[in-house]
């Protein structure tokens, strides 16, 4: 490795093979992270989740660096994501949430203007000031900057430090439904009886979501992510409606601030409209989901927008051959494009980690 593989000469020229990925420079083997590569699977995870609840371990700096470098240190992964959650932005904004063990997300539903009027954007900054000062010592770190950081596998300099943040839809979800689910039925019912009030929510969370991904990029973050984990649920004008114009407004208002920093859409299920989405919200790449087609996406997304994805989470629980089999096979498809490799959805929790280290070698020597 020399020097000039990890100090970039200037800002347009980034020496992290992610960054440069992300802003339309295809390289071969792909850059690589995964989708929740943080979690229950790692038993250094499991270990320090007995010592508090998830919300406390997202606020404490040194705990949600500490999460965040786990995968860094055992797969020397191209991106390092933080260790937060979608579910962040209400709370902070003052809606009570509550992680509750096998039942996941509990929050007090809001259904109408006046639960939307007593929320307070302004708690927003200084609530999640914790966050920000784990994005400044996840960049140190990640960076060679602080003596002290234990990157493991990982090499200073090479890994890319990436924020996020859920897509309004998503989040709206979780806030009207109260909790996860399989339909979001209260949630797009509420959105077809009161439009004034879900077009209110939507417009809310759009400009927190936009200044939520300039803080973090402030704070450190070189790349984020917007996760509309459920965009799929929506008919075609809806899509547009909820998933298309907000990101399109996340997208600008980001780039008014910070130009040159990469932002990942995740419109997950969006199915044929996700070409539509690529070309109309202004996204630098776009991650696909496990069903995603990707002779399709190539011709549908286009050329200038960078590909994520799309192994399914399920073949990197199986292992065996077939897990390096078809790693390679999603990386030979999208061979000559802009091209990370991810999962599909995130990994899930029974995954043996060797199967990570299996998936990571079969992605390096593809
Ligand atoms: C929908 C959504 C959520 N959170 C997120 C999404 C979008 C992506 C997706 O579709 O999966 C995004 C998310 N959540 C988490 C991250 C951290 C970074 C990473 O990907 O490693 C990210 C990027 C940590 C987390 N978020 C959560 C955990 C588990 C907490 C624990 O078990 O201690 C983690 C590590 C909890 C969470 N958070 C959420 C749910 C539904 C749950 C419960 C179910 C589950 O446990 O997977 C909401």
């Amino acid at each position: 490795m020399s020097s000039t593989e990890v100090f970039a000469p200037d800002d347009d020229k980034p020496a992290k093979k992610l960054l440069r990925v992300l802003r339309g420079e295809p390289s071969w083997p792909p850059p690589m992270w995964l989708m929740r590569q943080a979690g229950r699977y790692l038993p250094e995870f499991r270990a320090m989740r007995a010592q508090a609840d998830f919300i406390t371990r997202c606020m404490t700096p040194e705990t949600a660096v500490e999460l965040t470098l786990q995968p860094i240190r055992r797969y020397a992964m191209d991106g390092a994501i933080l260790f937060s959650d979608i579910l962040i932005l209400p709370w902070a904004m003052g809606q009570p949430l509550e992680f509750r063990e096998s039942v996941g997300p509990v929050l007090e539903p809001i259904r109408d203007r006046d639960a939307l009027r007593r929320l307070d954007p302004s708690r927003v900054a200084e609530a999640t000031a914790p966050v920000a000062e784990a994005l400044r010592r996840l960049r140190a770190a990640l960076d060679g900057h602080d003596p002290a950081a234990d990157l493991g596998a990982g090499r200073p300099g090479a890994t890319a430090l990436l924020g996020f943040a859920g897509a309004p839809f998503t989040v709206a979800c979780y806030m009207v439904e109260g909790r996860g689910s399989r339909e979001f039925a209260e949630t797009r019912t509420a959105a077809y009886r009161d439009p004034a009030f879900f077009e209110a929510l939507i417009e809310l969370l759009a400009e927190q979501t936009a200044l939520t991904l300039c803080r973090q990029i402030e704070a450190g973050a070189e790349a984020v992510m917007l996760f509309d984990s459920w965009a799929g649920l929506l008919p075609p004008g809806e899509f547009r409606r909820h998933v298309i114009g907000p990101a399109a407004a996340i997208v600008r208002a980001v780039r008014a601030r910070h130009p040159g920093v990469p932002v990942i859409g995740f419109p997950r299920l969006g199915g044929l409209l996700v070409g539509e989405y690529a070309a109309e919200t202004g996204v630098d790449a776009l991650a696909l989901d496990t069903g995603a087609d990707l002779e399709q996406a190539r011709r549908l997304v286009p050329d200038r927008v960078a590909l994520q994805g799309n192994l399914d989470p399920l073949r990197l629980l199986a292992g065996g051959d077939g897990l390096v089999a078809e790693a390679q096979a999603v990386c030979r498809a999208l061979r000559g494009r802009p091209h990370v490799f991810n999962l599909g959805h995130g990994v899930l929790p029974q995954t043996p980690p060797e199967h990570v280290g299996m998936l990571v070698d079969a992605v390096r020597s593809a």
